[in-house]
């Protein structure tokens, strides 16, 4: 008995929108880069997945076309040593200092395996989250992503803005640069997504800055809206001892606020709220040592991070066995990975944490239908079969173009912050 064969693999770099962000790497620039990956079977079934832009995974995925075509697609397990064969195992250290992970495999893994199960649930006539045991939950919360920024809308906007947009729509393309501009960012989207958690991106500004606007954001939401704080790691261990106690009145939790398990578990011990990270334990080889260490409370997985959906199951398992919580971490993103994780979260055993998303700081789409529905800050399970989103193809073309005239081959957020702040560096502890 066989399953449909992999007869062609697409790979398609995509530029898309991203307003001027400031994070603890430096700066968004005016794309962001994705990649869609689409698998047809011999008999014409289509497949699809997204992952982050980055010209060398794309190569590599390029390679192992010649590996995949002729694969069933339920041969999951074989495939993934297929390619690990080819690719090596790649460490925990290969993920670098970045807030965001360096690694191809993960990411080949994650797009190869999200485009299989669509075509499975195509199949089989049943939406990817019954292919991870069944759905928990109709509707995935997220939460609202605050970002410090400066003016502009990024793309076209990148130098202005569009003195038309009102809401929303203006909320994102104005500047946020203190306490005041990220509560008005806050309510802004807020009521255009109904989110009922808020999480600030920090590691932009001296700490004190970061301090004030959480508590900015306390006496304007007030004790009813969870809220979080993520300085990407940049903190020394004493500055975050320090802030932290004086926050953590107020956070729901903790985010990777210094740099290794060892200053995290250090920091966890003298502070009385839960941590959360995407920076330091970011891979299976990382659990043992997070465990003996007690680095974090919570894990915000990333299924192209974690080497796919089957893989956050197991994550989500061993987070379950060892008394951890998991979430999830994003990055700039569309509706294919929107869908993919909506699939995921309605997995999970539980979602005691609404869901990081950058979707609302997106403008553009490529599934049918245009922009996926945030309501009361939660999406609907897709109830079609597979992923149940389907490729615009006329959208792909012109976020390809995108591509091709932006220039851009991976995300540098250090030298986008340079043509703003000559000379600035990133550092991975600064404060
Ligand atoms: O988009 C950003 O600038 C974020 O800083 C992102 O790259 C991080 O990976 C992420 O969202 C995080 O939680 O660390
Ligand atoms: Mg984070």
């Amino acid at each position: 008995m066989r399953g449909p064969l992999i007869k062609d693999i697409y790979i398609t770099p995509i530029a898309i929108v991203d307003p001027p962000l400031l994070n603890a790497a430096g700066l968004h620039a005016p794309y962001a880069l994705r990649t869609v990956v689409e698998l047809v079977t011999d008999d014409g079934i289509s497949g699809i997945s997204e992952i982050p832009g980055n010209s060398s995974i794309d190569e590599a995925l390029e390679l192992s076309r010649d590996l995949l075509v002729g694969r069933d697609v339920f041969q999951l397990n074989e495939i993934r040593q297929v390619l690990t064969n080819h690719f090596g195992v790649e460490t925990a250290a290969q993920r670098g200092d970045a807030p965001w992970d360096q690694r191809k495999l993960v990411h080949i893994f994650s797009a190869i395996e999200v485009a299989c199960l669509d075509i499975i649930g195509k199949v089989t006539n049943r939406p990817v989250v019954d292919l991870l045991g069944g759905k928990m939950r109709d509707r995935v919360p997220f939460a609202a992503y605050l970002f410090y920024k400066y003016e502009g809308a990024g793309g076209k906007f990148e130098f202005g803005t569009d003195p038309e947009a009102t809401g929303w729509a203006a909320a994102r393309q104005a500047a946020a640069l203190d306490p005041a501009g990220i509560v008005v960012q806050a309510h802004a989207m807020c009521k255009e997504f109904g989110f009922q958690s808020i999480k600030l991106k920090g590691g932009v500004f001296e700490p004190r800055v970061e301090v004030d606007s959480m508590f900015a954001l306390y006496e304007a939401f007030g004790t009813d809206v969870p809220l979080r704080v993520d300085p990407n790691a940049i903190w020394e261990v004493e500055t975050a001892i320090k802030y932290g106690k004086e926050m953590q009145h107020i956070l729901e939790y903790l985010e990777d606020p210094v740099r290794g398990q060892e200053n995290m578990a250090k920091v966890r011990k003298e502070l009385n709220i839960p941590f959360a990270t995407n920076m330091c334990t970011t891979s299976f080889e990382d659990i043992p040592r997070s465990i003996q260490l007690g680095s974090e409370d919570i894990i915000l997985s990333d299924h192209h991070f974690w080497g796919g959906l089957r893989s956050s199951m197991t994550l989500s398992g061993i987070c379950d066995t060892f008394g951890r919580g998991l979430s999830m971490h994003s990055n700039s993103h569309l509706g294919i990975s929107l869908a993919a994780m909506v699939h995921l979260g309605a997995a999970l055993p539980a979602v005691p944490y609404a869901l990081d998303t950058h979707y609302p700081w997106q403008s553009d789409e490529i599934i049918v239908g245009g922009r996926m529905k945030f309501e009361e800050g939660s999406v609907e399970v897709p109830d079609g079969p597979g992923l149940g989103v389907e490729l615009d193809r006329e959208a792909l073309k012109a976020l390809h173009q995108n591509y091709l005239d932006c220039g851009l081959k991976k995300r540098d957020d250090e030298i986008e912050m340079q043509k703003k702040v000559p000379g600035w560096k990133f550092k991975a502890v600064r404060w």
